[in-house]
């Protein structure tokens, strides 16, 4: 077992902000100089509009977003079209890409393609082919290894659209799962796999308010939480995974957390 998890508090979101903006910058940095481009994997839920607080705010000195040079993937997505109300892709739509300033350039986003939305196997196999087509020369490699995926974690300790206790936790070889019958509607979705997330470069997760407090304690301070779709990530990506959330959502958390910094 390497080191654990990195946990970075702040005082409210706002206050995260700029830290998981230099956080960023620093995995775009060492993904550009490694390949070029900057393949991150976003997740929905209340993730998009922290983000957004990050990554849209220039601040002096400590670099530029290429938003250019990103490529951007969903770590889960609902079955759903583009521009649907549930649709994670419609989310970051609206929170951060329409959001741009004219003249940063755009980056390359990868949604689902809605052609396959009423065969939900058949939609994730498509969005694995997507991944395909990026990360593998000739089917070279076993997993794709995004720069950053940045993600949730739900009031029940799920991450992507990976739910506790699912048997797709357990699946080894698919990159990206199809979900018929998911807890959290809406029920029909497509995640990354649990091996797919842990074989990120870095892996980031992003939880603010005292609605999280309860499952951020079962995560960090019991056994039965490192069970859980969050805990697993955080035991399997190790010194990789950073979370950053802000005081109330760690609130009686006894793990230690870095208070007020990177
Ligand atoms: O359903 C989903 O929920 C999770 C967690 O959402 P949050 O609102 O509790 O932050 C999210 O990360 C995932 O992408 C989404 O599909």
């Amino acid at each position: 077992m390497g080191k654990p998890p990195n946990l970075f508090a702040f005082q409210s979101a706002s206050e995260l902000a700029p830290s998981l903006r230099q956080y960023i910058l620093e995995a775009q940095a060492s993904a550009l100089s490694r390949h070029g481009t900057f393949r991150v994997a976003l997740s929905g839920g209340s993730l998009p509009k922290t983000l957004a607080q990050a990554l849209l705010k220039e601040t002096n000195g400590e670099g530029k977003v290429q938003w250019a040079k990103w490529e951007i993937f969903y770590a889960d997505e609902r079955a759903v079209p583009l521009d649907h109300a549930d649709s994670n892709h419609k989310l970051v739509q609206e929170e951060i890409l329409d959001k741009i300033p004219e003249g940063a350039g755009k980056p390359h986003v990868y949604p689902i393609d809605v052609k396959y939305l009423d065969d939900v196997q058949e939609l994730a196999d498509q969005y694995e082919k997507t991944l395909v087509s990026i990360f593998a020369q000739r089917d070279s490699v076993k997993l794709p290894m995004f720069d950053l995926l940045l993600l949730g974690c739900g009031p029940d300790g799920h991450t992507c659209s990976l739910f506790p206790g699912s048997p797709l936790l357990r699946e080894s070889d698919a990159w990206v799962l199809q979900i018929p019958d998911s807890p959290k509607p809406p029920p029909k979705r497509i995640t990354l796999s649990l091996p797919v997330v842990t074989h990120g470069i870095k892996i980031a997760f992003v939880a603010t308010g005292g609605g999280k407090k309860d499952i951020m304690k079962q995560i960090f301070d019991t056994d039965e939480g490192r069970q859980l779709p969050c805990g697993l990530v955080n035991a399997t990506g190790q010194e990789r995974v950073s979370w950053f959330v802000d005081y109330p959502a760690i609130e009686g958390v006894s793990f230690p957390a870095r208070r007020g910094s990177l």
